[in-house]
């Protein structure tokens, strides 16, 4: 089976839903922030701070050209994966791309909580970028889910139920 790739804004609930998803349906899961972080021994915050953004989004490229020849994975993503089309090109030749979608203000309670997202610190910039960013969701995704009020359980079945559907309609 094809990957199942989750895509959305900080604190969407990627990482979460993701391993539930994986539960559920027997894939395996991966979530690219912390591979990334396992493989250099260093938090994502360390990354930004020693090496920058840029540093990070060369390895999380470097991850999407690794995944791209991948089958059977739920893959949780970085909220940053949009950025670069090279990214999306290679993920989306062999998976569903799936959009979780929250409002801004739920997604900033979440992101902030955790010292793990520099660039969930300012509202203000956290709002910006949201609004930058959610064209490039929108046109990645084969499905969009309404994240709004609802659980992590009912979210993961969610997605499993849209995914097989959206198999089965595709030639
Ligand atoms: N549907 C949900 N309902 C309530 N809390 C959630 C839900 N999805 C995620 N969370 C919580 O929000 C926080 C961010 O979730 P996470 O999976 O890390 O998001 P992402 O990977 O998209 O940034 C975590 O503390 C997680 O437990
Ligand atoms: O949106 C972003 O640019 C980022 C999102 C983070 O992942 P989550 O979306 O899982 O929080 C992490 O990759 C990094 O802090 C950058
Ligand atoms: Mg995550």
């Amino acid at each position: 089976m094809k990957n199942i790739v989750l895509i959305g804004y900080m604190g969407a609930g990627k990482t979460t839903v993701g391993a539930v998803i994986a539960s559920y349906s027997g894939l395996g899961f991966i979530d690219t922030d912390k591979y990334i972080v396992n493989r250099v021994h260093r938090s994502i915050k360390k990354i930004f701070e020693e090496d920058g953004e840029k540093t990070f989004r060369r390895m999380e490229n470097r991850l999407c050209r690794f995944l791209q020849h991948q089958d059977n994975l739920v893959i949780a993503t970085g909220g940053g994966v949009i950025l670069n089309d090279d990214n999306m090109w290679r993920l989306k030749g062999n998976s569903v791309v799936v959009y979780i979608k929250n409002n801004i203000k739920t997604l900033y309670e979440r992101a902030k909580k955790t010292e793990t997202r520099p660039l969930a610190r300012d509202y203000g910039e956290f709002i910006k970028r949201f609004v930058d960013r959610e064209p490039l969701y929108e046109k990645y995704a084969d499905i969009i889910i309404n994240a709004e009020y609802k659980s992590v359980r009912d979210l993961a079945g969610e997605i499993v139920f849209a995914v097989l559907k959206f198999n089965e309609t595709r030639i």
